[in-house]
């Protein structure tokens, strides 16, 4: 089953909230309900954000109840507005619903085609995430040697995305390929990724893991337990800086310490080549209760002060490479990125001409 899909004219998307326990699907038919849904983390992972956005503006065109294409139009670009501003550091999103706003503004066509040409546009972005996770599986895996311990952090597996994941998609390829590998499952405090959705993920693929509290990465970088550190990104800048989950510096720089690969797995549609680097990424700050509850359990004083950023950024310089769908991109990432970001651009055009 796919993370988030279409049917009967509504956005249905496995509610991430409430595994490893309970798997129910959630569904919402307006822009504002699919705009909850990315802020509450019903849905998180930018590719699976970036989706469900898509679907978000489509929805927004098949309510609306313009009757003229400026009409329709106008509630398009409302309906970005309130989709963008769900979560303001995967770039997926605004990716995602510009892509949609563009066709509409580009496409002289009458209000129920442009519907189904909208319909049919975030549809494939849905199955060209796929298609682009199974491709960065095949070039990351290159990467992995046969027995190799991986350290893993969040979740970027099939419910980071629509289907297969990107890092993740890296441990699955090998997988299919007969490596023997292990990984080691960061946690990933405070949102608890890793142990609730990547643990839960690497269990029923039977892929060899172990759960570790996050500070225990820096030991096992460092006893020589961790062959390659592998993870995701929500926003990756023209210079090849890394936003991605809160702790991902940390690792990068241990690991760095240590001799050890680092690698992002990023489909182009994460690379923003409008911000010059990592410093320029909006930071996205969510509530205490992510901190100071594990569930329903209170673990800190009431009215403790806290501060809670989502990610932080990892400067292109601990990173030995970037995972696309084009291919691994290496240093120096501002002509990588931008050569693989262009191919990919070509790949989504071309794929359009045919339709
Ligand atoms: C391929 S998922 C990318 C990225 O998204 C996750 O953040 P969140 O769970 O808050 O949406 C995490 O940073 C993953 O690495």
């Amino acid at each position: 089953m796919r993370t988030v899909f279409w049917e009967d004219n509504k956005v249905k998307m496995i509610d991430q909230r409430l595994l490893p326990g309970t798997f129910v699907l959630a569904e919402f038919d307006t822009v504002e309900g699919i705009a909850r849904s990315i802020r509450e983390m019903y849905v998180r992972g930018a590719p699976a954000i970036g989706a469900t956005a898509a679907f978000g503006m489509a929805l927004a065109a098949l309510r609306s109840q313009a009757t003229d294409r400026e009409g329709l139009l106008a509630d398009l670009r409302a309906a970005k507005a309130t989709l963008d501003a769900a979560r303001p550091t995967a770039v997926n999103l605004s990716w995602a619903t510009a892509r949609l706003l563009t066709l509409a503004e580009q496409t002289q066509a009458d209000v129920d085609a442009l519907r189904q040409a909208l319909l049919a546009e975030a549809q494939a972005v849905a199955d060209e995430d796929v298609e682009i996770n199974r491709r960065m599986g095949f070039h990351g895996a290159e990467l992995i040697p046969d027995g190799a311990n991986v350290l893993h952090h969040c979740n970027t597996g099939a419910l980071a995305a629509v289907d297969f994941g990107t890092a993740l998609g890296v441990i699955y390829a090998c997988q299919e390929q007969g490596k023997r590998i292990h990984v080691w499952v960061d946690e990933t405090r405070p949102r608890l990724q890793g142990a609730r959705l990547t643990a839960w993920e690497l269990m029923r693929a039977e892929v060899p893991m172990h759960l570790i509290a996050d500070n225990a990465a820096g030991h096992l970088m460092r006893t020589g337990q961790v062959d390659v550190v592998i993870f995701g990104a929500d926003r990756v800048a023209a210079n090849g800086d890394v936003a991605n989950k809160i702790g991902t510096y940390k690792l990068s720089v241990v690991a760095k310490e240590n001799g050890i690969p680092v690698y992002a797995v990023v489909p182009t549609s994460t690379i923003d080549l409008n911000l010059p680097d990592g410093d320029h990424i909006p930071i996205e700050e969510r509530g205490p209760e992510e901190v100071t509850h594990i569930g329903e359990t209170v673990i800190a004083p009431e009215n403790v002060p806290v501060y809670n950023p989502a990610f932080d950024v990892t400067p292109h310089r601990y990173i030995t490479g970037i995972v696309t769908e084009e291919g691994v991109c290496y240093p120096p990432f501002t002509q990588s990125l931008r050569k693989a970001k262009e191919a990919a651009e070509a790949r989504i055009a071309a794929r359009r001409r045919q339709r």
